[in-house]
């Protein structure tokens, strides 16, 4: 009998499918801080950007995609598509929280660039999302570093969105400490609270990272001298915009740095093992003088009676981070740039 012709495998050897970088997909509003963590994405062989999305939260809507398009263009990367998002909250909400005061009017420090060339592509942030979570299923990582409306209207619009969804890497909360909008609450959470509790509860792969975490990733007075004596691009552009992220962080904490909260939140998505985590049901506090507050429950105590976090799927909550080695790596990406 003549020999069979050999099967081809196809390879699926978990090691070789690692070795690929990680879809992302950053929901952003720039914001200084998401400036630097888009560029240090950029600079991250680990990851590809696949696209970014946008929401209100340091800006308006309008002007998150204008900002959006004008960092890709800094970057030389308009091959990546901008998909803007929700001018509302998920409530339908137009009475929002914007933080012009931490990032300047125009988001990137008042530097006023010329607008951007380019434009957004006709599909909204969450038919954008919604695609791609359902080309590449369990593949697409969204890193969201503002308001979670966006990722709750994919969440309702598509039932299958949780589940195709590789994982959602979030900037949200303040576990056990206070927020940085009133004691209770993080901007981000408070931006959109109903949003924010439709995500923790959807049973996608969440993990937050919290301001608890943020707070100690400091990017120093001495770490932007050494960052400005880099004559890399993204260097010598966020030197410009970061005085008022600075001036801001000296008058309302009393520090001589800045908090590094969206490059942290990225740097959790490319290389997870940079934070450690807890796993609990979060609940968010939806109205009232704690709106925005993320109570984690830790399971510690099997309760009596039935309460709103009951069977309620988990998420992983950010406890600990390598500040050191975050502030590191934030530094020698945007350097060699
Ligand atoms: O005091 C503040 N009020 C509002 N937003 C802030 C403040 N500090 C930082 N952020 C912005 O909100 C996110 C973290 O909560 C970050 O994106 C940061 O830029």
């Amino acid at each position: 009998m003549a020999a069979q012709p050999k099967k081809i495998i196809v390879d699926t050897d978990p090691d070789a499918m690692a070795a690929q970088p990680k879809k992302i997909i950053i929901d952003t509003d720039p914001g200084i801080d998401d400036a630097m963590a888009i560029f240090v994405a950029l600079r991250s062989p680990e990851v590809e950007v696949i696209g970014l999305t946008t929401i209100y939260g340091n800006v308006y809507t309008t002007l998150a995609t204008r900002n959006a398009l004008h960092l890709l263009e800094v970057a030389g990367r308009t091959d990546i598509p901008v998909a803007e998002g929700s001018h509302v909250s998920i409530t339908n909400g137009t009475k929002l929280r914007i933080a012009g005061f931490v990032h300047g009017t125009d988001g990137l420090g008042n530097q006023n660039f010329p607008p951007p060339k380019g434009k957004p592509i006709e599909q909204s942030a969450a038919d954008f999302l919604i695609e791609q979570a359902k080309l590449y299923p369990g593949k697409v990582t969204v890193v969201a570093l503002g308001p979670l409306t966006n990722i709750a209207l994919a969440i309702q619009r598509d039932p299958a969105f949780a589940k195709n969804i590789g994982q959602i890497v979030l900037l949200g909360g303040a576990f056990l400490v206070n927020g940085n909008v009133n004691p209770a609450s993080e901007a981000n959470i408070f931006g959109d609270p109903d949003a924010a509790d439709i995500v923790f509860t959807s049973g996608a792969d969440v993990v937050a990272v919290g301001i608890n975490v943020t707070h100690q990733v400091v990017f120093t007075d001495a770490d932007r001298e050494k960052l400005s004596r880099s004559d890399g691009k993204f260097a010598q552009y966020l030197c410009k915009i970061l005085d008022v992220y600075f001036s801001y962080h000296h008058d309302a904490y009393n520090i001589k740095g800045v908090y590094l909260h969206d490059p942290a939140t990225i740097l959790a998505a490319v290389d997870p093992s940079l934070m450690t985590y807890t796993e609990g049901v979060v609940r968010v506090q939806t109205s009232g003088i704690t709106k925005g507050l993320t109570i984690l429950y830790n399971k510690q105590k099997r309760f009596g009676e039935v309460t709103e976090w009951t069977d309620k799927p988990t998420v992983k909550v950010a406890v600990t981070a390598d500040a050191p080695a975050l502030v590191k790596l934030v530094m020698e990406r945007l350097m060699d740039s």
